[in-house]
C-alpha cells in the first residue's frame, strides 16, 4: 500500500497548495456562525442596522474568498488525482509487460483489466476527495466542536459527547465496508471474465447456439455482482440516515437546554443560534466523513489489489552476472537433461530431455496432445525457466545471456496466430521496428502470403479487424510466420503454425525456409511436415521417446511407425482432395 501511496510524492507541491486553500475555505466556514451570532446579538437584538450591514458585508466577502479558494482547490485536486491515476496505470501496464508466464498464470486477464481500470479509478476518487473534502470534513468537525465549546461550554458539551460516539460507529461501518467492497471488486472481475470470454468466443457461441446458456452464465455473474454491491451500498445507505437522526436529536437537545439557559439569562439567543449552526455544519461534515470512509474502504480494497500486481516480482530476469556481450550467432540449441514443471504444480511435464539441434538444421517435434511440445518451446526464449538441467544456445547456458538479447535472436510463432488491430504492413513490421518495405515483401513472399495480400482490397494497407478477424486461419498463420521471418532470427520456433495450410502451400513454405540461415524447430502433428526435417523428436508424456531422421525412426521406433501408418492413409486422401 505504501508503494501505491508513493505515487503521490511527485505531486507534493500541488497537494500542498490544494490543502492550504482547503484550510482557508475551512477557516471561512468556521467563522461564519460567529459573525451570524454577532449580527443577531449586536445588530438584530439591539436594532443596530450599521452592525448588520458591516458584518453582513464582511460575511459576503468571506463567502467570496471561500468560493474562490474552493474552485482553485478543485482544480488542483482534479489535476493531482488524474496524474496519480495516470502514473499508476502506466506503472501497472509496464509491470504487466514484464510479467513472466508464471505471473500470468496467477492473475487472470479479467482481473488485470479490472485492476488497471476500475481499481485505479477508486483510488483516484479517494485522492480527489482527500484534497477536496477529506481533510476539511474532520477538521470542520473538530473546529466546529472547539468553537461551539468556546461559545458556550454547557451547550457545546452535548456535541462533545455525541461526536466520539458517532466516530466509533463510522469506524465500525468502515471495517465492514472494506470486506464488502473487496468482494464487489472480485465479483466485478468475474463478470468481466464472463463478458470477455463471450466477446472472444462469439462465433463459437452462435455456431453452437449456446447464447441461452451464455446469457444465463452472464446473468448469474451479474446478479452476484449486483447482490454484493447492494449489500455494500445498503451499509452506506444506512449510515447517513442514522447519522442524521443522532445529530438532529443533539440539535433538539441544544435547543431544549438553550431555551432553558436563555430564560435563565445564562446565554444569548445569538449564541444558541451559533451552536445550532455549528451542529448543522458538523452534521454535514459527518455525513461527508461517512461517505469518505466508504470511499476509503473501497479504495483500500482496490489499493491492495493494485499493490499485489505492482509487488509481483518479475521471476524471470537477467542474472546478476548476465553477459551483455553474448548473443545468438549460429543458433545451435542443446537441451541437456532438461526437466520442467509449471510453477505451483508438482507434476513434471518434461523429464530428462536431451537433444541437440545443429545450426541451420530443421527439427520437427512430434507427439500426442499434452505430451509437452509447447512447454519445451517455451523454455527456449525463457518464457519459463527449466526446473532441472539446462538449455544451451551456441554452447552458452541461456540464463547467462541478457533476456532481451536472447529473445531478439528468436522468431517465435505461437500455436494461435495472434494479430493486432492495424494494417497488414503494421502487423508484419511489428516483428522488426523500422523494417523497410522490401524486407516486409521478402518475408511475406517466403511465408507464402504475398500473393494473398496483393489480392486484399487495400493490399498491405488493408486494415485488419480485432485479432485479424477478416482473415482465414491459414492466412493468419502465414502472416505471423512473416512477422517472425522479418527479424531474420537465428532460431525459428513454429508451434504447429502450419496446421491450417494445405499440403502444397506448406511444402512451398518449408522449402523457402531452407533459404533462411536459421535453426528451425517445428511442432507438428503431420508426418508430411516432419518428413522435411533433418531430425525428428518423438515426445510422449514429457519424455523424449526417440530421435533421429525418418529412416532411422522408421527402423527403430515402433511408435513412429504406427504414427506414419495411421497418417499416410489420411494424407493421401487429403492430397487427393487438394488436387481435385
Ligand atoms: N500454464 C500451465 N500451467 C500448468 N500446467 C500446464 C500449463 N500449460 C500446460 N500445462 C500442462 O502441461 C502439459 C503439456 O502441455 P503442452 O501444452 O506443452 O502440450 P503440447 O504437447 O504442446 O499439447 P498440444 O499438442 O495439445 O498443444 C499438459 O499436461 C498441460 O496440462
Amino acid at each position: 500500500m505504501r508503494k501505491v501511496l508513493s505515487f503521490l510524492i511527485p505531486y507534493r507541491r500541488p497537494m500542498g497548495i490544494a490543502l492550504f486553500l482547503m484550510l482557508i475555505e475551512l477557516t471561512v466556514e468556521l467563522w461564519h456562525p460567529l459573525i451570524a451570532a454577532k449580527i443577531i446579538n449586536e445588530g438584530i437584538m439591539q436594532q443596530d442596522l450599521s452592525v448588520v450591514l458591516r458584518w453582513g458585508g464582511f460575511m459576503v466577502a468571506l463567502a467570496l474568498i471561500g468560493f474562490i479558494c474552493g474552485i482553485i482547490n478543485s482544480f488542483y485536486a482534479a489535476r493531482v488525482s488524474q496524474n496519480f491515476g495516470f502514473d499508476i496505470r502506466k506503472h501497472l501496464f509496464e509491470k504487466i509487460q514484464s510479467f513472466s508466464f508464471a505471473s500470468f498464470d496467477r492473475f487472470s486477464t479479467a482481473t488485470l483489466i479490472t485492476r488497471v481500470t476500475s481499481d485505479v479509478t477508486q483510488m483516484q476518487n479517494v485522492v480527489f476527495m482527500s484534497l477536496r473534502i477529506m481533510m476539511r470534513a474532520p477538521l470542520l468537525v473538530i473546529g466546529g466542536l472547539i468553537m461551539a465549546l468556546a461559545v458556550n461550554v454547557k451547550l457545546g458539551l452535548i456535541l462533545a459527547v455525541v461526536m466520539p460516539l458517532l466516530l466509533v460507529l463510522l469506524i465500525w461501518i468502515m471495517s465492514k465496508g472494506f470486506v464488502l467492497f473487496r468482494s464487489v471488486q472480485e465479483k466485478l472481475d468475474e463478470a468481466n471474465s464472463v463478458l470477455r470470454e463471450n466477446l472472444l468466443g462469439m462465433r463459437l457461441i452462435k455456431a453452437f447456439v449456446r447464447h441461452r446458456h451464455e446469457n444465463k452464465r452472464f446473468a448469474k455473474s451479474n446478479e452476484e455482482l449486483m447482490a454484493k454491491t447492494v449489500a455494500a451500498l445498503r451499509l452506506v445507505e444506512l449510515t447517513i440516515p442514522l447519522l442524521l437522526l443522532i445529530m438532529n436529536l443533539s440539535v433538539l437537545g441544544i435547543l431544549w437546554f438553550g431555551h432553558l439557559e436563555v430564560n435563565a439569562g445564562g446565554v444569548n439567543v445569538g449564541d444558541v443560534v451559533a451552536i445550532v449552526n455549528y451542529a448543522a455544519r458538523m452534521t454535514g461534515a459527518m455525513s461527508m466523513v461517512s461517505m469518505i470512509l466508504m470511499v476509503i474502504s473501497r479504495a483500500k480494497a482496490s489499493g491492495q489489489r493494485v499493490a499485489e500486481v505492482l509487488g509481483t516480482d518479475a521471476d524471470i530476469t537477467d542474472a546478476d552476472d548476465a553477459n551483455a556481450s553474448l548473443s545468438i550467432r549460429n543458433g545451435k540449441i542443446a537441451f541437456e537433461d532438461v526437466s520442467f514443471r509449471y510453477p505451483g504444480t508438482t507434476v513434471p511435464v518434461l523429464q530428462s530431455v536431451t537433444f541437440t539441434a545443429h545450426p541451420g538444421e530443421t527439427v520437427a517435434i512430434l507427439g500426442a496432445t499434452g505430451s509437452g511440445k509447447t512447454s519445451l518451446f517455451q523454455l527456449i526464449p525463457r518464457l519459463y525457466d527449466v526446473s532441472g538441467g539446462s538449455v544451451r544456445i551456441d554452447d552458452m547456458d541461456i540464463r547467462t545471456m541478457k533476456l532481451d538479447t536472447l529473445r531478439r535472436g528468436i522468431g517465435f510463432v505461437p500455436q494461435e496466430a495472434l494479430l493486432f488491430s492495424g494494417t497488414v504492413m503494421d502487423n508484419i513490421k511489428w516483428g522488426k521496428e523500422g523494417a523497410t518495405t522490401e524486407e516486409v515483401i521478402a518475408a511475406t513472399r517466403n511465408a507464402q502470403i504475398h500473393d494473398t495480400i496483393m489480392r486484399l482490397p487495400q493490399q498491405y494497407d488493408t486494415v485488419l479487424g480485432q485479432k485479424g478477424v477478416n482473415l482465414s486461419g491459414g492466412q493468419k498463420q502465414r502472416l505471423s510466420i512473416a512477422r517472425a521471418l522479418i527479424r531474420k532470427p537465428a532460431i525459428l520456433l513454429l508451434d504447429d503454425s502450419t496446421s491450417a495450410l494445405d499440403v502444397n502451400t506448406e511444402a512451398r513454405l518449408l522449402a523457402s525456409l531452407q533459404e533462411y540461415p536459421c535453426t528451425t524447430l517445428i511442432i507438428t502433428q503431420k508426418i508430411s511436415t516432419a518428413l522435411q526435417a533433418d531430425t525428428i523428436l518423438l515426445l510422449e508424456d514429457g519424455k523424449l521417446l526417440a530421435q533421429g531422421d525418418h529412416a532411422s525412426l522408421s527402423q527403430h521406433s515402433e511408435m513412429y511407425r504406427r504414427i506414419v501408418q495411421s497418417q499416410f492413409g489420411e494424407e493421401v486422401a487429403t492430397h487427393a482432395n487438394t488436387v481435385t
